[in-house]
């Protein structure tokens, strides 16, 4: 494994004339979890979707787990779930598992079918007849069940309730400490990220605003998590 999960060097995206993220250098340690935290039109998925190959740079540099992102790459060892909700809801869970074991070549039945069973979510449900929550911990099984070194969440608790995003914070920990594997888990505010993450990385209008280890930056800092967050962030326009 590498000791440096992500570097940017001058990572930028544009659409039309519009920079969605500009001028983006990171380093992200191996084996953190890391908050990708910014409000709405920050960069957020711009960033993620780079990281995974689903949007190519404008400019800048990007290397994942040691490498460049490309057609034959380090893809596989990177799981991704997408912010929206993107199970088909027609399929039923196994064939849901059927699914991604043919597309995966690092696929561990095993994983999937345990923590399926552990979270009482029968493999013959329909994922259109289950609750959010459930739906969230489906796709989480089925990207833990790839055996990513890389694992990396967009929203993932944004639209659950209080329990369900209790339980994914303690599923990602639980695997995080586990596997060992770098999770990557972006919200709009911090808070939604209490005790998860230990690697912060702020966005705002498409600028990095702040990065690095939270207890670092808070001792640094000498302000709490969201206060410090509250100041980093792009005064509103007036
Ligand atoms: N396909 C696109 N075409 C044009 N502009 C886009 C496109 N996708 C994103 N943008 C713009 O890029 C900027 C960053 O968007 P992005 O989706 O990365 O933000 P975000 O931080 O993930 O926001 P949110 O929290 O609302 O999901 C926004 O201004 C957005 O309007």
């Amino acid at each position: 494994m590498t000791e440096t999960a992500i570097a940017t060097t001058n990572l930028g995206r544009q659409y039309g004339a519009k920079w969605a993220l500009r001028d983006c250098t990171l380093r992200i340690p191996a084996g953190r979890v890391v908050g990708v935290v910014g409000p709405a039109g920050a960069g957020k998925s711009t960033l993620m979707n780079m990281m995974v190959g689903l949007l190519h740079p404008s400019e800048g540099e990007l290397e994942v787990l040691g490498e460049r992102v490309g057609p034959t790459s380090v893809l596989e060892r990177v799981a991704h779930i997408a912010e929206e909700d993107a199970l088909c809801r027609n399929f039923k869970v196994t064939d849901l598992l059927t699914a991604a074991r043919l597309f995966n070549a690092r696929w561990t039945q095993r994983i999937a079918e345990d923590r399926l069973r552990e979270r009482g979510i029968s493999l013959d449900s329909k994922v259109g007849e289950l609750s959010c929550g459930q739906r969230a911990q489906i796709a989480l099984t089925v990207a833990l069940a790839t055996t990513p070194e890389l694992l990396i969440l967009d929203a993932p608790v944004t639209r659950l309730d209080p329990l369900a995003r209790k339980e994914t914070v303690s599923a990602l920990l639980a695997a995080q400490a586990e596997t060992g594997c770098t999770v990557v888990v972006s919200a709009r505010e911090v808070t939604e990220l209490e005790q998860l993450c230990d690697h912060l990385v702020l966005l705002d209008r498409g600028e990095l605003r702040l990065a690095g280890d939270t207890a670092e930056l808070v001792r640094r800092h000498q302000l709490g998590l969201d206060e410090l967050v509250a100041r980093h962030l792009a005064q509103p326009v007036g």
